[in-house]
C-alpha cells in the first residue's frame, strides 16, 4: 500500500469540501482532497444545484414562449429533443467541474480518486476508484466533507428503474406520460416543474396540507395557486405500496384525501430527503461523535469532539446548502491555519428555483411567532409593481418583510414570483447588517424594478408608502 502524508486532508469534494481545500492551500497548508468520482464539484454540482438549474432554465424558456401568446405572440408548439436537453445540461456542468479542476491544479491541492474510510484519528485508507490498489493517507488535519444521499425507504422497490432519485431524474432519459413525486420538498418540485413543462402529467402525493413545510402559509398560497394547473396535489396523503408491474408502476395511497384506487404511473421520483453519510466512513475507529442518521456533531468552530478533525456541509446537518457548506468550509480552514473565527450566521437564505420562485432568508413568521416575538409583517403585493404588470408576472408574486416592532430590525423576509431568488439578495445583505426598516426604505430602489418591492415593503412599516393606501398615514378630520 502506498502511503501520502498531507498537512491537510479534506473528505469529499463537494462546495464543502472544495471551498475548505482550496481556502486552506491559499493559506499556505499543504491539502489533499479525497473524492470517489473523477470530478470535483459533489452533489451540487454535478447531480444537485447546477444540472437542475439548466434544465430550470430550459423549462422556463418553453413557458415563457407561451405566455407571450397574450401579447399578441404566437409560436409553434415546441419540438422537444431530450438528448440535446440532456448535452446542454451536462455541457454546463462540465463547464463549471472543468474550473474546479484548473483551480485545484493551480493551487496545488493533491486529488486522490478513491473512497476514503478513517483507521484512526490520523490517518484513513483510500480504496482506489481506478485500481484494486489503496492507499494510506496521514494527516495532521482532516476535514469531513463527505456529504449526503438521497434518503431510500425500505418499502420502495429502489431497484426498479421506473423508481426514480433526484439522480436520475436529471439524467433526462425519458419524459414519462405520468410521474408520481413523492415529498412536496424543493427537489421534487423543482425537477416536477421541468418534467411537466415537458410534458409529463404529475401527481405530487404529501403527507400534510402544505407544500416546503417550514414556508410561511401565505407564500405557500400563491405558490400553490400559480401551480393548479401544473401539478396535481394529493394532500393528506401516504403511500401504501409501489407494485412494479409489466404496464408500469401500480401505487396505492392512503390518507385522509388518497385516491381510493391505485393509480399506474410511468416512472416515480423519491424525493422525500436527504441523509447524511456519516456512518460510512470508519468513523467508529476515532472519537468523533455520529449520530444514527450519519450527522456529525460540531461546535461553532466546526470542530468534531477530535480536536484537529473537523467536519462541514450536509454531513453536519440543515439546512442541506451548497452555500452553507462552502461557508463553514472557510471558516474550518481559517481556524486550522489559527484564525479566531467562528460560523455563525444572522441568516442562510433557502430558494426554490420553481416557477414562481420562493426565496426566504432570517425568520420565517412562523418562527417569529413560536420564539414569541413583538413582530410586524409588511407585505408588498406585486399587483401594485408596474414592473411586475409589465412583465405579466404580478398575479404570481408577493414581497414580505417581518420586523421587530420593538427595534425596527428587519428580521426576516421572503419573496414568491419571477426572479425572487435573485431579489432575496438585498434582504439576506440586510439581515447580515442589522438594517431596520429605515435602512431599507431610505435606501433608494431603481424604478421600475421587482427589487423596489423590498424598499416599498419596508416603507410600509415605516409608514411612509405613497404608491398603496398608507395604513399608518395621519387620519384628517
Ligand atoms: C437535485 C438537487 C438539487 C439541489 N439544488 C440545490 C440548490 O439549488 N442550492 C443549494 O444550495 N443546494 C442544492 N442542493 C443541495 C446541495 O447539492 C448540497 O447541499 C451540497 O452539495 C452539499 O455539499 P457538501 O460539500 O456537503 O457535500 P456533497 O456535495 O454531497 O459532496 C460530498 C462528496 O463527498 C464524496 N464522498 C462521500 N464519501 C466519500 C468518501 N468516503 N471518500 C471519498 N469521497 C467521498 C461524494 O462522492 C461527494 O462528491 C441540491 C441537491 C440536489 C440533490
Amino acid at each position: 500500500m502506498t502511503e501520502i502524508k498531507t498537512q491537510v486532508l479534506v473528505i469529499g469534494a463537494g462546495p464543502g469540501g472544495y471551498s475548505a481545500a482550496f481556502r486552506c492551500a491559499d493559506l499556505g497548508l499543504e491539502t489533499t482532497i479525497v473524492e470517489r468520482y473523477s470530478t470535483l464539484g459533489g452533489v451540487c454540482l454535478n447531480v444537485g444545484c447546477i444540472p437542475s438549474k439548466a434544465l430550470l432554465h430550459v423549462a422556463k424558456v418553453v413557458e415563457e414562449a407561451k405566455h407571450i401568446e397574450k401579447a399578441g405572440i404566437f409560436y409553434e408548439e415546441p419540438k422537444i429533443d431530450i438528448k440535446k436537453i440532456a448535452e446542454y445540461k451536462s455541457g454546463v456542468v462540465k463547464k463549471l467541474t472543468g474550473g474546479l479542476d484548473a483551480m485545484a491544479k493551480m493551487r496545488k491541492v493533491n486529488h486522490v480518486q478513491g473512497y476514503a474510510t478513517f483507521l484512526d484519528e490520523h490517518s484513513v485508507e483510500v480504496a482506489l476508484t481506478n485500481s484494486d490498489e489503496k492507499t494510506k493517507i496521514t494527516f495532521e488535519y482532516c476535514i469531513i466533507a463527505a456529504g449526503s444521499q438521497s434518503s431510500k425507504m425500505s418499502f420502495i422497490p429502489h431497484e426498479d428503474p421506473r423508481i426514480w432519485d433526484s439522480t436520475d431524474a436529471l439524467e433526462v432519459k425519458e419524459i414519462p406520460k405520468k410521474l408520481l413525486i413523492l415529498g412536496g420538498g424543493i427537489i421534487g418540485l423543482e425537477m416536477g416543474t421541468v418534467y411537466s413543462t415537458l410534458g409529463s402529467q404529475v401527481d405530487v402525493a404529501i403527507r400534510g396540507e402544505q407544500l416546503m413545510t417550514g414556508t410561511d402559509a401565505d407564500i405557500i398560497k400563491l405558490y400553490t395557486k400559480a401551480n393548479s394547473n401544473r401539478f396535481n396535489i394529493m394532500s393528506k396523503t401516504q403511500t401504501q405500496s409501489i407494485i412494479p408491474k409489466n404496464e408500469g408502476v401500480y401505487v396505492e395511497f392512503k390518507g385522509e384525501n388518497a385516491p381510493k384506487e391505485g393509480i399506474l404511473y410511468d416512472a416515480v421520483l423519491v424525493a422525500l430527503g436527504r441523509s447524511a453519510n456519516g456512518n460510512k466512513l470508519g468513523l467508529e475507529n476515532t472519537n468523533v461523535e455520529v449520530n444514527e442518521q450519519g450527522l456529525i456533531k460540531v461546535d461553532n468552530q466546526l470542530r468534531t469532539k477530535v480536536n484537529h478533525i473537523f467536519a462541514i456541509g450536509d454531513i453536519i446537518g440543515q439546512p442541506m446548502l451548497a452555500h452553507k457548506a462552502v461557508h463553514e468550509g472557510h471558516v474550518a480552514a481559517e481556524v486550522i491555519a489559527g484564525h479566531k473565527v467562528f460560523f455563525e450566521p444572522k441568516q442562510i437564505p433557502s430558494i426554490a428555483y420553481t416557477f414562481p420562485e420562493i426565496a426566504w432568508a432570517g425568520m420565517t413568521e412562523t418562527e417569529a411567532k413560536k420564539a414569541g416575538i413583538n413582530y410586524e409583517v409588511s407585505t408588498f403585493p406585486w399587483s401594485a409593481s408596474g414592473r411586475a404588470l409589465a412583465s405579466d408576472v404580478s398575479n404570481t408574486g408577493m414581497t414580505k418583510l417581518i420586523f421587530d416592532k420593538d427595534t425596527h430590525q428587519l428580521i426576516g423576509g421572503a419573496l414568491v414570483g419571477e426572479n425572487a431568488g435573485e431579489l432575496l439578495g438585498e434582504i439576506s445583505l440586510a439581515l447580515e447588517m442589522d438594517c431596520d426598516a429605515e435602512d431599507i426604505a431610505l435606501t433608494i430602489h431603481a424604478h421600475p424594478t421587482l427589487h423596489e418591492s423590498i424598499g416599498m415593503a419596508a416603507e410600509i412599516f415605516d409608514g411612509t408608502i405613497t404608491d398603496l393606501p398608507n395604513a399608518k398615514a395621519v387620519k384628517r378630520k
